[in-house]
């Protein structure tokens, strides 16, 4: 994985920790992923720790020995902040920032920040808010003994008696929890409007395909690449454009455009958030609405950074991902991107269910349409029409939707020859020759 990211200049020196807990677990690609998202964070990892571990320490998350080097560590870089590969409990995050008078940040608070930078629309800044509440609600103990230490340091006078500690813990969760229902209410009142139009997409029976994939793959890319050829007008004006960035997370709100293609073939194409390994469950939840979007598709592509050594991990990482939010046996067609930073020939098609391309160059995207078409619409055939002259609505409502292929007229009316799905075969069973 390369570094992502390297506009931002990095602004906090950070110690990186993991456990090995068993022989299977990639911890190389874990930890690389673990870095990028600390520099997204404008963290700078100086040193990682890995401790060989069947099972966490309860109290401490790493072993004594372990905690002890941290502590050490944190006197020799003069830093103050410690990374955790895994998402620890409230209580191991509180002991160990203890033991090492450092601040102790999970890899879900890690990915929490990032996406509270990144988000832009109304939808993803609740959804984010709402995440981050849940994961702080537990945790609430462990920033109130930070504050209280902080007051106590400045001025003296915080010395806070235990009671009225207590009191203002349990205002400061009833605050919380207020505040989580009213975002729950606001996204709901919000998520009713987007089912509407859900709803009125599904009835309009035109087929939809949802980009999905590891983040930075490039999907907003392709999305914009489309737009551009075969958007509707505005839409190929650049202020209609989806977000592109050589960073994590560049996306996180769900777009959908209708594309239209030469041959007047129509499908809707949804640009999502990326993935991530261990996606915060509290994320999860909250973008549930944003990511079911591949649910309802007809057909995924899951895009791919064929240039990143990691391509296979991230893979996984997606289709874990797809699995946890319950997608599974959807129609797929693997996109494996950038091949011109691999050095790799594209074009190049694989079967019917693979594809390797570069996302900017305008045959990859040919090869790319053709492959969805073929996929989208399997069922279709040549057929040749007769259609009476006193039918020419007929004509005109086939032609609006369907590339003519071939016409002659005889003295009824007029013979058309069309690609149609057997469903439209059915229906127009009347005039087929
Ligand atoms: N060399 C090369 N770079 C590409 C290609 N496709 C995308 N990129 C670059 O990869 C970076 C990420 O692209 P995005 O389209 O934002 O990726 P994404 O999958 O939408 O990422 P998220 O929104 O974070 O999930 C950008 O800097 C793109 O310019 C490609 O085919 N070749
Ligand atoms: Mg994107």
């Amino acid at each position: 994985m390369e570094e992502k990211n390297q506009t931002a200049q990095p602004v906090r020196k950070v110690l990186l920790a993991a456990l090995k807990q068993n022989q299977k677990q990639n911890l190389d690609y874990e930890l690389e992923e673990l870095s990028n998202l600390a520099r997204a964070n404008r963290l700078e990892p100086v040193e990682t720790f890995i401790q060989s571990l069947e099972r966490p320490n309860p109290a401490t998350y790493f072993g004594k020995g372990k905690v002890e080097e941290l502590r050490i560590a944190v006197n020799t870089y003069e830093t103050d902040l410690i990374v955790t590969n895994d998402e620890l409990s409230p209580s191991q995050i509180r002991n160990l920032e203890k033991a090492t008078q450092a601040t102790v940040v999970d890899r879900t608070g890690l990915i929490l920040d990032i996406f509270a930078k990144r988000a832009q629309t109304k939808v993803a800044k609740l959804q984010v808010q709402l995440a981050r509440l849940e994961y702080q609600l537990p945790r609430l103990r462990t920033s109130m003994s930070v504050s209280l230490d902080q007051q106590t340091g400045a001025g003296g006078a915080g010395f806070t008696s235990r009671g009225a500690g207590e009191t203002k813990l349990e205002q400061s969760r009833r605050r919380l929890t207020s505040e989580m229902v009213a975002i729950k209410k606001e996204l709901a009142a919000l998520q009713k409007d987007s089912q509407t139009q859900g709803k009125k997409r599904q009835e309009s029976a035109i087929p939809t395909v949802a980009l999905v994939g590891y983040t930075n793959a490039g999907k907003s890319t392709l999305m914009n690449q489309f737009l551009v050829r075969f958007g509707q007008g505005a839409e190929s004006d650049q202020s209609k454009q989806v977000f592109e960035k050589d960073m994590l997370f560049a996306t996180l709100n769900t777009t959908i455009r209708q594309l239209t293609l030469p041959d007047k073939s129509k499908f809707l194409l949804s640009d999502t958030v990326g993935f991530v390994s261990k996606l915060p469950h509290h994320l999860v939840a909250a973008f549930e609405s944003t990511l079911q979007e591949a649910a309802t598709a007809d057909l995924l592509l899951q895009v791919v950074d064929i240039s990143d050594e990691h391509y296979a991990d991230m893979m996984k990482t997606t289709e874990e991902t797809l699995a946890r939010l319950g997608i599974k046996d959807k129609p797929m067609i693997t996109v494996y991107n950038k091949a011109d930073k691999a050095d790799m020939a594209f074009p190049m098609l694989d079967g019917d269910a693979a594809i390797t391309i570069s996302a900017r160059d305008r045959k990859s995207q040919d090869a790319l349409l053709e492959l969805i078409e073929s996929r989208l619409f399997a069922d279709r055939k040549k057929v040749t029409l007769a259609i009476p002259f006193a039918d020419s609505a007929v004509t005109a409502n086939i032609l609006d939707e369907h590339e003519l292929l071939a016409q002659e007229f005889n003295e009824s009316g007029s013979l058309i020859t069309v690609k149609l799905s057997s469903e439209e075969i059915a229906r127009y069973r009347q005039y087929i020759q």
